[in-house]
């Protein structure tokens, strides 16, 4: 059995997570399972942890990050170069979006449970994306990344303090709302220019643009309903073009993933993104702020193994292929 690490952010999900771990904790003691727990204590903690962990010895390991993606983010960034490291999730964020993504369990306990199932054999290769930056540092993401209006929220709600205070009162998401209103009427589009496998697009009065390695972003929405973490693809997403009001019609239709019919919305699929603008926009990866652009992203496909229900695509096509009675 590979060894067992788990990187707490206690934190997380308005400082519930805390409590989720007592009961992960309760649970694993009482199957007598050996592992080792961490707690994140600032910001940037958790790829530390991850990074020490990863580099300790040569040992297949898994470790688990416990919190939201923000937390899982950093764990993947602090693994990534490290193959005998599976990556684990337990959810104790708000948004979650990677147990959506990933099909884990929202429930904690439930998660636990099939991360304890899942370990007893190996676990499958998923693709991740890699943004580097234009002073050449790099950063991966899982779940997706984007430029522009919906990363500006992002850092603004990261690093509001009005967001700890309502944090205490389990009033967290507020605070995106509340800038989500706020940059609804002041932010100003921009014309960005990506190239998408050498490809060149330009889209005048670009709100934002998402690369996604799988359907969920912002907590729920299906921003790229067709992407699949195990295709070697990315999906693009751009809106543009839309007023400020169209602008929250689609916001609302993201969460059906209804809003690629609008035509200010253009989906593409890519392996290599280069994003550019005369104007500086924000990034996140995971909904983490990274920096701004230009960049480039771009797919590494099998990057790492995830404790995951998703099984081998390859493994899925052979079964549908023998159920075909084709050989
Ligand atoms: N001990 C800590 N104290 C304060 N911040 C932390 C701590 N550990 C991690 N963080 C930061 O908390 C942020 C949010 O973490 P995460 O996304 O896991 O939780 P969340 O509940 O989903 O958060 P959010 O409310 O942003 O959705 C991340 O930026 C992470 O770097």
């Amino acid at each position: 059995m590979k060894e067992l690490y788990f990187v707490i952010n206690p934190k997380a999900g308005n400082g519930h997570c805390y409590k989720i771990w007592r009961k992960i904790e309760l649970k694993l003691k009482s199957e007598e399972i050996s592992y080792l727990a961490f707690f994140t204590e600032y910001s940037g903690h958790a790829r530390k942890l991850a990074a020490q962990i990863a580099a300790k010895n040569n040992h297949s390991k898994m470790v688990v990050a416990v919190g939201g993606d923000g937390t899982l983010h950093e764990v993947l960034n602090g693994i990534i170069n490290h193959p005998t490291i599976t990556l684990g999730f337990i959810p104790g964020g708000s948004g979650n979006d990677f147990s959506r993504g990933f099909q884990i369990p929202a429930d904690p306990a439930a998660a636990l449970k099939v991360m304890l199932r899942l370990m007893k054999s190996d676990a499958p290769l998923m693709d991740a994306g890699k943004i580097t930056m234009q002073d050449k540092s790099e950063q991966y993401f899982i779940n997706n990344m984007g430029a522009g209006f919906d990363a500006l929220i992002a850092y603004q709600v990261n690093h509001s303090r009005v967001k700890a205070l309502l944090n205490k009162f389990s009033l967290g998401r507020l605070v995106y709302v509340y800038f989500l209103l706020k940059e609804l009427f002041c932010y100003k589009t921009s014309t960005i220019d990506l190239s998408i496998d050498g490809k060149e697009h330009k889209f005048k009065q670009t709100w934002f643009v998402t690369v996604s390695n799988q359907p969920y972003y912002g907590g729920g929405m299906k921003i790229a309903p067709a992407a699949e973490p195990q295709d070697g693809l990315l999906d693009i997403t751009v809106v543009h073009e839309l007023s400020r009001l169209k602008l929250l019609i689609v916001f609302i239709s993201v969460f059906w993933g209804k809003h690629i019919y609008f035509k200010e919305v253009k989906s593409f699929q890519g392996r290599a993104i280069t994003i550019r603008s005369d104007v500086e926009l924000y990034v996140h990866g995971d909904g983490e702020h990274v920096g701004h652009i230009p960049l480039k992203a771009e797919i590494i496909p099998k990057a790492l193994q995830v404790l995951t229900r998703m099984r081998y695509k390859d493994e899925v096509d052979l079964k549908e292929r023998d159920s075909n009675g084709i050989h």
